[in-house]
């Protein structure tokens, strides 16, 4: 079994010390989380979590199974309350908010069981997310309406769905349904988001539109937070690594350092 999570180590920098490395700088942090802690009974799902999310780039939180990655989005959007700690969202406190008031802030999140409403359309899937406000006329111009639609058209063409704009959800192939788990995303406007293994089980092509997406959309200003298992997708895709396992945040820091760590390898390969 290898000994390493990336395959390049010719390309790997010196690690310093034992390996595991701390938080680097915290220029342009967009979300901060300080000493975050959760616990369920006995169980400490995270302990102690210190992690700023960098405006303008694409970071990766990977771990074992059981690491605590979602009860980590889970708290960050207001799902579950922290039994310790903070998040600051450009500055401000997000602990206690409900989730849907902190996704009208700009934080937006996909789910690994993407969540669709599988009895409505790819369009009213997306039209579920937008402001409400949107649907009334205004004079003079292109009613908010129309502009609305003229969005989801947009969308529709860049994640590829446009051919299935009135087909439901529920008849959706896998990739589309991802894509529309993506489209909802853009549709929202929000600054950051969370993504839960959006590229997992993508074929070739799904695969490289969702990279080219996801490029497209972070040079545009979204920052970016993905929770993936898939080292390939990991290597691809990251400006930036988190690592955790249970619980613990081990490492931060650049892709090819935490890629080319054996002791994170052993532990991600589970052969501590
Ligand atoms: N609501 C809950 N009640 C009790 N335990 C929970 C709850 N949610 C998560 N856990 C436990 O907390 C730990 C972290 O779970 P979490 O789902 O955050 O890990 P993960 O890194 O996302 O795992 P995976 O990669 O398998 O999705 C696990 O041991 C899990 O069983």
């Amino acid at each position: 079994m290898s000994t390493q999570l990336n395959i390049a180590q010719e390309t790997a920098k010196p690690v310093p010390g034992s390996g595991f490395i701390g938080s680097t700088d915290d220029q342009d942090v967009l979300l901060e989380i300080s000493n975050l802690s959760k616990n369920f009974g006995g169980l400490q799902a995270i302990n102690d979590v210190s992690l700023n999310l960098r405006a303008g780039i694409i970071t990766t939180l990977v771990g074992p199974n059981g690491a605590g990655k979602t009860t980590l989005f889970n708290m960050i959007t207001g799902h579950i309350p922290p039994t310790e700690g903070n998040v600051h969202w450009q500055g401000e406190s997000v602990i206690g908010k409900a989730p849907w008031k902190i996704a009208r802030q700009g934080i937006a999140r996909t789910f690994q069981d993407l969540r669709l409403f599988t009895h409505m359309t790819v369009e009213e899937n997306i039209l579920t997310v937008m402001e409400p406000g949107s649907w009334l006329w205004q004079p003079g111009g292109k009613s908010r309406k129309a502009r609305r639609y003229d969005k989801v058209s947009q969308i529709l063409e860049r994640t590829g769905l446009t051919d299935k704009r009135h087909t439901r959800a529920l008849d959706l192939a896998y990739a589309e349904r991802k894509f529309l788990s993506l489209a909802r995303i853009m549709a929202t406007d929000s600054r950051l988001w969370l993504l839960d293994e959006p590229a997992s089980g993508l074929d070739p092509n799904s695969y490289n539109l969702f990279l080219r997406l996801l490029r497209e959309e972070v040079k545009e200003g979204i920052t970016v937070c993905i929770i993936e298992h898939n080292l390939d997708i990991v290597v691809n895709i990251s400006d930036r690594i988190a690592f955790l396992d249970q619980g613990k945040l081990l490492a931060d820091g650049e892709p090819e350092t935490i890629l080319n760590d054996p002791a994170l390898a052993a532990i991600y390969f589970g052969e501590r």
